[in-house]
């Protein structure tokens, strides 16, 4: 071959790889395009990737690399900042919202859009509910965010903190922090899900196994033996056996007429014998799929966002002081000395309250919320098909510099200023599905900063482990030495 046919050969290679990539990256957007080409469909502008990768990848690269927004600038800058664009993710089509008045929207849906975890995860924490089932389970497990059973649990949540953290302190060794924190939120948690009634070893047990299912979540989907993945498809499935024994054992007691001393969630569950509901007796599979869910949701958030609390704390040493300047004005209009925290106090924490709000605003700026058409859905003018999954962006919400000045800076005063409009700060999500667990979840996080703040001080073995899962991060948790003054 000479230099000519050489250089055409070249020529016509580049060429022809060029447009194979090209067919490539628009393949996945033509089959979309024609198969809901109907009249009946209108679907927003976007850009679907790959086939079967779509945009996954671009995706988890821009929040593995902390910059989530470069993935919602190309589609803004490619479509358009209408706030809905086409996508396709976790293997489906999918419409990204980005403004918080469309996303207010899909999640105060109650009819038409269903939970949309992705199917990998749906295998380990999935509930799938009829809307009617989902109204009920809803209700008979809405004491969970009661002042009543809260106040009920408090002593609780109290002394298992207060003995916990001294624990911790009385350790030479550095311990792994984020790992201790589940335990703790997870012993706490249990009481409320399953009773007082349980020994020591089952929790053990269970701790294992919900472990087991959380590390899953956080490794990618590889079901292969000795992957995460594997691992806790099969402690799903344990704990599935664990909790069905657990119901058939209360049925049972409960046909003898015996009840459980606290109100807890698995009671909660098996009341569902109301004449009024008779054809939505939730099944004993929804039950453990329930109880599943709660497990899961339950305590890691809880112990996450207090380590995350503690850390930004840390670094902010005004910030540090002006909290535990609350805390010793609460300890010092006490009555007596000898008296412990009470539920009342939680209210007088303020400061301690602008904290946490600070630690999940800036700690939910990776979140999204998703959710699957069950049937044709009309939103904002277009009309979505059954079987699109809705993927709502809330971190440009909580990282908006018009409502959060300088919004990536940890600074709990902002919350002086900020007057609270609907839609503008959703850790906990909102509408039908929002977190029913968000008054627990502030409750013991106060609890365990109310301790953390008066007696101890954490200093990090690994300055540089990001202490996010599946990283864990190394602490010498030290008790601070009381001075003359009793401070
Ligand atoms: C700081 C701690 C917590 C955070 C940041 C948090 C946040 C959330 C969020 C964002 C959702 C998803 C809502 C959606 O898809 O729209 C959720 C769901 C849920 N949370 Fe929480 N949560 C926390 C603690 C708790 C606690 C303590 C409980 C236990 C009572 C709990 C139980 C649940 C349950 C059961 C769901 C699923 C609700 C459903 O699908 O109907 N969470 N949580």
């Amino acid at each position: 071959m000479d230099f000519y046919n050489l250089a055409l050969f070249f020529i016509a290679l580049v060429i022809g790889i060029f447009t194979f990539y090209a067919i490539l990256m628009r393949i996945n957007g033509w089959y979309y395009a024609i198969k809901f080409c109907s009249k009946k469909y209108n679907i927003p502008l976007g850009y679907m990737g790959l086939p079967y990768f779509g945009n996954t990848l671009s995706y988890f690269k821009s929040t593995i690399c902390g910059d989530p927004n470069s993935f919602l600038d190309f589609f803004a800058t490619r479509f358009g900042t209408g706030g809905m664009y086409r996508a396709y993710i976790f293997g489906k089509p999918t419409i990204m919202v980005t403004k918080p008045e469309i996303i207010r929207k899909v999640l105060m849906d109650e009819e038409y859009l269903e939970r949309g975890l992705p199917n990998y995860m749906k295998k380990l924490i999935g509930l799938t509910t009829s809307i009617e089932e989902d109204k009920y389970f809803r209700r008979l497990t809405s004491p969970v965010k009661s002042h009543g059973l809260l106040s009920d649990y408090f002593d609780y949540i109290d002394k298992t903190v207060s003995t916990t953290l001294e624990k911790y302190a009385t350790t030479e060794e550095p311990i792994e922090f984020l790992h201790k924190m589940h335990r703790l939120a997870f012993e706490v948690f249990m009481r409320l899900l399953i009773g007082d009634e349980v020994n020591q070893e089952f929790f053990d047990q269970m701790f294992v196994e919900i472990t087991a299912v959380i590390s899953a979540v956080h490794n990618l989907p590889i079901n292969l033996p000795g992957f995460p993945y594997h691992k806790g498809l099969k402690a799903r499935k344990v704990l599935g056996g664990i909790f069905q024994k657990l119901i058939d054992e209360r049925r049972e007691a409960m046909k003898d007429g015996k009840s459980m001393p606290r109100a807890n969630i698995i009671d909660m569950l098996l009341s569902n014998t109301n004449q009024d509901y008779e054809d939505n007796i939730l099944s004993d599979k929804k039950i453990v799929e329930i109880l599943v869910l709660f497990s899961f949701a339950g305590f890691e958030p809880v112990a996450l966002m207090s380590v995350k609390a503690i850390f930004h704390l840390q670094k902010h040493p005004h910030f540090l002081e002006k909290a535990k300047e609350e805390q010793e004005e609460i300890v010092k209009r006490r009555a007596s000395s000898n008296a412990g925290l009470s539920f009342d106090e939680i209210r007088q924490m303020t400061f301690v309250s602008k904290v946490i709000n600070e630690t999940l605003r800036i700690a939910t700026d990776q979140t999204v919320f998703l959710r699957d058409t069950s049937t044709t859905f009309n939103i904002n003018g277009y009309t979505i098909p059954k079987g699109w999954k809705f993927f709502a962006v809330v971190w440009n919400i909580h990282m908006n510099p018009d409502v959060y000045v300088q919004p990536k800076e940890f600074n709990p005063s902002r919350w002086d200023d900020i007057e609270t409009k609907p839609g503008i700060f959703l850790p906990f999500s909102m509408g039908p599905k929002s977190c029913p667990g968000s008054n627990l979840a502030k409750l013991q996080i106060s609890v365990i900063l109310h301790y953390y703040l008066l007696h101890y001080r954490v200093e990090q073995i690994n300055p540089e482990a990001r202490c996010y899962p599946p990283e864990n991060c190394l602490v010498k948790f030290k008790k601070l030495s009381i001075s003359s003054d009793g401070n």
